[in-house]
């Protein structure tokens, strides 16, 4: 420790000498390439500097390469070097030589990674985690110690970071990082990585983790605004927006589909209100068979064929007549369309040829000008240009995606658009992308690099075939849980549906199976109220955290706030800070929201369209819950008529326990839901509240 903390203030004190001799170097605006560079590079290490401020390193690595001696490196979130001895002070979590940190398992054998100039290999002498705040040496723990008897690297210092209550945002981990994650952050940049991974198991902190280690790996290849990440909504985006500031990465799009999708394509299109569908498909009676036909690849193949038809004839069987003797043949106009232009797509195709007919017209006009010193003959071929450019069809992208899906029969009635409908539902979103873009093409910009799909479990495959068209490197990182797929009538029940639009040899699967979120009360718990509906895919586990026994309480409604509050009471006297009361409907929201507002008690009503999370106590539906968490969550009216015995209710269950990080609660009025009769009894503590 006194070692670390003379270390610690010697870095600190270098960095700073180090930052004031940068900023005494006036800005480089010239025209000079190198200076150029060289300002480049002052101005990344001033912001290496600063981000790293705080917490210079979180790790220490002792590495004793064949040959050469023990050298201590210092592992941070930004790598920081002394300008005058090109010494490296602190080395960035994801320059190669920091992957042992995270890929030694403890072992005395051999370890190699691979630098730039091939595999370098050589032995561990130490592995250390440091704990820095705010320039504060706060913990030291070693986890290995070459000649001491380890018991392979051990979880102290990360069951330490766990136990700690979280605020409102998700934040970085790069000090704690596991091995099974690091494999998943380090992968190839070209390739289609799906990570399948149990609730709390750190898909979405993996998939950011990984951006910042593909913008450092691949810097030449790779540009931050050519990153573009889909969350599963508005207030999802805020929960995470503190990731990648942390990792010294800007400058990302971040969207939701549907603002994406509106965005893109230039028509009068709404979209209609989503939180009714939700209300509607959320109500527990209500036909949860229905599958959406639409996102489909069978409804993109059919679009595909129709569109191919569309094409095919599209272009009139007409020629062109400015005047007498002044013709456009049929055949002229066919061979720009289905020759010269054919690379356009199609709506570019046809702007240009009437681009190029009105630039004919001009040009022959010229030639007799004289015979038509008034206009006349001019404004006759206008006319005619006019009347030729109505016989090329002139459909919207609505209006031809309508009267599709009028004739499809792939869709029932009520899944058609109608007469001259604007408002379409969230499935028809991804068909009318995709139609846009084979009218229109891609702008540049709409082009990226690489796609981070979040919840991708929601998403349709056809949503997936669009963005893969926007993406020609078909790079992507598909994070989400099959067994979390509780929108199933958009979303799939198995990754094959996305993998089918991919090249095999381009596809990566990985499958995180430990939950880093809850304890290992709330984990066995929520596995059992699972059950059966897990179908093949693997249980959570949790790490090695143990907390308070799974509360089961029976309250009866007149008795309900009353237990809330205290509740509420005694949860605070834990210093738990983010708390979710978590109901069945949006209506029962509404309820507890105003019941604890005139009970005087501060909090935040979560529906579909918020667009912040606010931390502290959260009112929310349970199907809203999903991707955050919370310190404690309180599931209320977990009644066998609210929770009925199926694979819907048992995954909205699943993702209702799994949010909690130390505490869960359950309530029930009457009896309680058999998906929680089914659990054994030693996996929680039952009471009845008297008041
Ligand atoms: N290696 C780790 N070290 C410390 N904390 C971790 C680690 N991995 C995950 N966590 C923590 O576990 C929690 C869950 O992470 P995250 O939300 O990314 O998981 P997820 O798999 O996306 O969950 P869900 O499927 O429920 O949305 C977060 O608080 C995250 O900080």
């Amino acid at each position: 420790m006194v070692y670390e903390k003379e270390k610690l203030k010697n870095t600190l004190a270098k960095m700073e000498r180090i930052q004031a001799a940068l900023l005494k170097i006036p800005r480089y605006y010239g025209n000079d390439m190198v200076e150029q560079i060289l300002d480049d590079q002052r101005q990344v290490q001033l912001k290496n500097i600063q981000l790293a401020q705080n917490e210079p390193y979180f790790g220490r690595l002792d590495f004793e390469e064949k040959d050469k001696p023990i050298t201590p490196l210092y592992i941070g979130k930004a790598g920081v070097q002394d300008e005058n001895t090109n010494d490296l002070i602190v080395i960035d979590w994801r320059a190669p030589v920091s992957s042992m940190f995270y890929s030694f398992t403890g072992s005395d054998d051999l370890i190699s990674y691979q630098s730039p100039d091939g595999e370098i290999t050589g032995k561990i002498h130490l592995k250390r985690n440091i704990a820095i705040r705010n320039q504060v040496l706060q913990r030291v723990v070693d986890s290995y110690v070459r000649g001491d008897e380890n018991m392979g690297v051990t979880d102290e210092f990360l069951l330490y970071r766990l136990s700690d209550s979280k605020d409102s945002r998700l934040r970085d981990i790069v000090s704690t990082i596991q091995q099974e994650q690091d494999v998943i952050i380090r992968a190839d940049y070209n390739r289609l990585l799906i990570i399948q991974g149990v609730p709390g198991s750190g898909k979405t902190t993996v998939a950011l983790h990984r951006l910042a280690y593909l913008l450092y790996q691949y810097q030449n290849k790779i540009k931050p605004e050519k990153i573009i990440i889909f969350a599963p909504n508005r207030m999802f985006l805020d929960y995470i927006s503190e990731v990648l500031p942390e990792l010294g990465v800007g400058d990302i799009q971040q969207t939701i589909f549907e603002d994406w999708a509106l965005s893109l394509l230039k028509e009068n299109i709404q979209l209609k209100d989503r939180k009714q569908q939700l209300v509607d498909w959320f109500s527990p009676h209500a036909n949860h068979q229905i599958t959406n036909p639409k996102g489909s690849y069978t409804f993109l193949q059919a679009l595909d064929k129709a569109l191919l038809e569309y094409e095919n004839t599209f272009l009139p069987d007409q020629g062109f007549t400015a005047w007498e003797n002044k013709h456009l043949s049929s055949k002229e106009i066919a061979s720009w369309f289905y020759q010269e232009y054919r690379h356009y797509p199609l709506m570019k195709r046809k702007e240009r040829i009437m681009a190029r007919i009105k630039r004919w017209m001009e040009t022959e006009h010229k030639d007799i000008r004289a015979r038509d010193p008034r206009g006349a003959l001019k404004k006759q071929a206008n006319k005619q240009f006019t009347a030729y450019k109505k016989s090329w069809p002139n459909h919207s992208v609505l209006d031809w995606y309508r009267l599709f899906t009028q004739n499809t029969d792939l869709l029932s009635e009520e899944q058609r658009l109608k007469g001259k409908q604007r408002e379409v539902s969230y499935e028809d979103l991804a068909p009318l992308v995709y139609i846009h873009d084979r009218w229109y093409g891609m702008e540049g910009d709409q082009k990226y690099d690489h796609v981070v799909i979040d919840e991708a479990q929601d998403f349709s495959p056809f949503q997936v075939a669009v963005l893969k068209n926007h993406c020609p490197s078909s790079s992507f990182t598909i994070l989400g849980d099959i067994l979390q797929n509780i929108y199933t009538f958009q979303g799939i029940e198995r990754w094959d549906d996305f993998s089918i639009l991919f090249e095999e040899e381009k596809l990566g699967f990985h499958q995180l199976e430990r939950s880093y979120r809850s304890t290992m009360e709330i984990i066995h718990f929520a596995n059992s109220v699972l059950g059966s509906y897990s179908g093949d895919v693997k249980p959570a586990k949790p790490v090695f955290r143990s907390g308070k026994p799974v509360r089961l309480m029976q309250v009866k409604s007149d008795k309900q706030l009353d237990w809330i509050k205290e509740t509420l009471q005694q949860i605070e006297t834990d210093n738990i800070s983010t708390i979710a009361i978590v109901t069945r409907d949006e209506a029962s929201c509404s309820v507890i929201f105003e019941s604890l507002r005139d009970a005087g008690i501060q909090s935040n009503r979560i529906s579909v369209d918020q667009k912040e999370y606010l931390g502290g106590i959260s009112i929310v539906p349970i199907y809203l819950t999903k991707g955050m968490e919370f310190d404690s969550v309180i599931l209320l009216d977990v009644d066998a008529e609210q929770y009925l015995d199926d694979s819907l209710h048992a995954k909205l269950l699943y993702v209702g326990c799994t949010r909690a990080l130390h505490q869960l609660y359950i309530t029930h009025d009457k009896s309680p839901s058999p998906l929680i009769k089914q659990v054994l009894p030693e996996l929680y503590e039952a009471d009845i509240y008297r008041g």
